[in-house]
């Protein structure tokens, strides 16, 4: 079948700055989607393989690029132009970047997508609050991408789903116009804190999935963890001023099924490899690819700890990764919980007393009072 190419965001000039596995494949869904993209390459070699081969072989082994796809290894060139741009960095690397390219990014308004699914170690910012500190930009150019969106599955043009979310509607609109084709289609929402929060944590539960995988447990450990997870990444993200919509949505349970079901992840690979009895820095060194949920272990418990929120499972990895406790003894609940019966609870507005209702008031209240933009929580 001839792939209909779309013509919504067809000739958009985009640039995406990263060209590992995820840059590299946003670039081909954007290409297909009729988009010019640039990619910016730390690596000349890398920028040159996929410009001339129109290859990534060290990430998208396998995979034909499409022909219109440019790469270079000087930023100038890459975002020279740009209508929008895409930031596919590791997460903890972001600052740094945007530091290196402040003075390019703030010279244009075109808006900024954040393609990450990390939180800045050392302060526990989203990855467009970094933008926005670092760029000291308005929240409403920046957008973020978020879903079950294994790299390399899209790349063969297996086809899925992402959202696509800003506090502009506009803003979230535009991006998903533009990235959207035959094999990719985005969804939209305001809810960047639900739509981000949704990709970190299930990093971190899939770790979790990892562990039980390698440690040989099967189906009903794996459901039960996937199933409580939810619930811990709901009680989060809401407690953190989400909309508990969103983490039933594709940036919350599909991307945690996604994620948890498949060896392609990181994730779930670090995971497994810390099952199988590796250590923490051994594990490090056998991945070759970035496994964001490693280094959001630590400023995600202290976010929940800040917040009031339990979170048993995440707890648990923790505990795993810091040698504090046998792989084995992994549960969908922390073994230390006292044994009086919890109420299952899946509704994440009463995990606080109705708190959900009330901050949903106070984020309304606070966009009256800013002249409708939210409160600094975005
Ligand atoms: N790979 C996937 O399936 C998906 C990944 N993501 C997210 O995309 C983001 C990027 O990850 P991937 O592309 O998967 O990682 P990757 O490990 O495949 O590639 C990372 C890229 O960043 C480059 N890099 C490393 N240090 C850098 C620095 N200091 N400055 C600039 N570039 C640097 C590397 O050379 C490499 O090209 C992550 O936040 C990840 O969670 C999101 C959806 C899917
Ligand atoms: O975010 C992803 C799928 O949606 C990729 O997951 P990993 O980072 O665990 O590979």
């Amino acid at each position: 079948m001839t792939p209909r190419r779309t013509t919504a965001g067809a000739g958009t000039r985009t640039a995406i700055i990263g060209a590992g596995s995820w840059g590299t494949t946003f670039g081909k869904v954007l290409a297909d989607g009729g988009a010019q993209v640039t990619m910016w390459a730390r690596r000349p070699e890398l920028a040159q393989e996929i410009s001339e081969a129109k290859r990534n072989s060290k990430y998208l082994p396998g995979v034909n690029l499409p022909r219109t796809i440019a790469a270079t290894h000087e930023i100038e060139r890459a975002l020279d132009g740009a209508e929008q741009i895409y930031l596919s960095v590791p997460s903890q690397t972001l600052r740094d970047n945007l530091k290196t390219f402040r003075a390019l990014l703030t010279s244009t308004n075109a808006p900024i997508i954040s393609l990450m699914k990390g939180v800045e170690r050392s302060t526990g910012l989203r990855m467009s609050q970094v933008i926005e500190q670092e760029l000291e930009c308005d929240p409403m150019r920046v957008a973020v991408a978020s879903g079950p969106n294994l790299a390399l599955e899209i790349a063969r043009e297996q086809p899925t789903a992402a959202v696509i979310a800003s506090r502009s509607q506009e803003t979230a609109d535009a991006v998903a116009r533009t990235a959207r084709n035959h094999y990719f289609r985005s969804f939209v929402n305001t809810d960047v804190i639900g739509t981000e929060f949704g990709g970190v944590l299930k990093n971190l539960i899939a770790v979790a999935i990892g562990i039980v995988d390698g440690v040989g447990y099967g189906e009903n450990t794996k459901a039960s963890i996937i199933t409580r997870g939810l619930v811990e990444m709901t009680d989060f993200a809401v407690a953190n001023g989400a909309r508990q919509e969103t983490l039933q949505g594709l940036a919350g349970l599909g991307d945690l099924i996604a994620t948890c079901q498949s060896p392609l992840s990181r994730n779930n690979t670090a995971g497994r490899l810390l099952g199988q009895g590796y250590g923490f820095q051994d594990v490090v060194k056998q991945m070759n690819q970035t496994a964001e949920g490693l280094a959001s272990v630590t400023p995600i418990l202290q976010l929940a700890h800040e917040s009031d929120v339990h979170m048993p499972i995440v707890e648990q990895v923790k505990m795993v990764l810091d040698g504090r406790m046998d792989p084995r003894r992994i549960a969908p609940h922390l073994t230390t919980d006292d044994d009086t019966p919890q109420e299952e609870r899946t509704n994440h507005g009463a995990a606080d007393g109705g708190g959900a209702l009330r901050r949903a008031f106070q984020r309304a209240f606070d966009q009256f009072r800013n002249g409708g933009r939210g409160a600094g929580g975005h």
